[in-house]
């Protein structure tokens, strides 16, 4: 008998059928209200859990007695509380790598249509507004040969690092926990405290993981070190900024304009007083959201989940140490 896996997520017929070949699934295109109860129901003898963006917590833990692992369609693993997981010796999986490119991209973008005014000036055209040339009110700030400051010098940090410095020529300053030497070397990035980096760079990339010390890692104070002219966007998880913090900065004239792909709350309420802000500039959470790299994430976390199930080591194992001990 195959072991019983659920999929919680919207998942091509290929991913379907390559987990379908080792395990019995039970297959929700989403959850909602609706289905809650019978997907806990399901969870009660499932042994693999395979989608993206569900709560994780010891409460559900014990609504799954029967768990061996849960493969994330995602790099960020907030949702998952890890220790729970190991202390109940379930494997816990994730994405890195294969976006890297896409995620590096897409934040570039958001910081050139931040900086360049691209949104505003694309609905000025299509509005029937574009009547005289613009004035110097309307027009935007470089890019180019400015300092951008990346707090969150990982693997899609090093991503935007190598666009900024080889495609902008951009000078770049970067904030992490540890010194990160192959981007020192491969960019010229220099290493620097948190306010140093608020007060020196003219574009801020924030790129953290969300955890209990990057919750509204930047807040007033630190929009407060930035610089009139900065631009700041957002790509790592809506919460690690707080957002009211950034609506004041953005009324008070503390930084020029911002740029997010996240929210604290998603979808975002259509009432947020973020939306209402000329000088914000908002994505829905499309930072990997291309055909291709969908596609490879997918893959890569249904390969994980095969392998976990097949009693075997995932690649991206999270709680790895506990799993090579045993
Ligand atoms: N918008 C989107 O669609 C996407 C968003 N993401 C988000 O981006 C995040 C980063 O992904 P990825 O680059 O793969 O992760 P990495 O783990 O490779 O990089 C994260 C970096 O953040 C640094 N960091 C962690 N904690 C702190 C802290 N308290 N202060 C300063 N720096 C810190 C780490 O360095 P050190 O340990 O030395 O501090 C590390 O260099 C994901 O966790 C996810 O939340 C990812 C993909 C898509
Ligand atoms: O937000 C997306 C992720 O992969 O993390």
């Amino acid at each position: 008998m195959k072991p019983k896996a659920i999929i919680y997520k919207k998942v091509e017929p290929s991913i379907l059928a390559y987990i379908q070949e080792v395990c019995d699934v039970v297959y929700f295109e989403q959850l909602d209200s609706s289905n809650l109860e019978s997907f806990y129901e399901e969870l009660r003898d499932a042994q693999g859990l395979f989608g993206s963006g569900l709560k994780v917590d010891a409460a559900l833990l014990e609504k799954a007695p029967r768990l061996k692992i849960v493969s994330n369609i995602s790099v960020g693993y907030d949702n998952l509380d890890v220790p729970a997981l190991t202390d109940r010796g379930v494997m816990a999986t994730n994405t890195p790598d294969v976006l890297n490119e896409t995620v590096a991209d897409t934040m570039i973008g958001l910081m050139l249509a931040t900086a360049r005014r691209i949104p505003e000036l694309d609905q000025l055209v299509k509005s029937g507004k574009w009547t005289s040339h613009l004035a110097p009110a309307q027009f935007g700030v470089d890019m180019h040969h400015k300092t951008l400051g990346i707090i969150g010098m990982g693997r899609i940090g090093a991503a935007i690092a190598k666009r900024a410095h080889f495609g902008f020529g951009m000078n770049i300053l970067y904030r992490n926990r540890s010194r990160n030497e192959e981007v020192e070397n491969a960019y010229g990035a220099t290493y620097c405290s948190l306010d140093e980096l608020c007060q020196q760079a003219d574009f801020i990339c924030l790129m953290v993981p969300l955890t209990p010390p990057t919750t509204k890692l930047i807040g007033d104070r630190e929009f407060g070190l930035m610089k009139k002219t900065a631009i700041f966007v957002n790509g790592s998880r809506g919460a690690t900024v707080d957002e009211d913090a950034l609506v004041r900065a953005l009324q008070n004239g503390e930084i020029l304009a911002a740029g997010t792909d996240v929210f604290a709350q998603e979808p975002v309420n259509p009432d947020h007083p973020l939306l209402s802000l000329p000088n914000m500039v908002t994505l829905p959470h499309i930072g990997s959201a291309t055909l291709e790299t969908r596609q490879a994430m997918a893959r890569f976390a249904a390969e994980n989940f095969v392998l976990g199930m097949q009693g075997k080591l995932p690649v991206a194992l999270l709680n790895r140490e506990v799993f090579v001990k045993a």
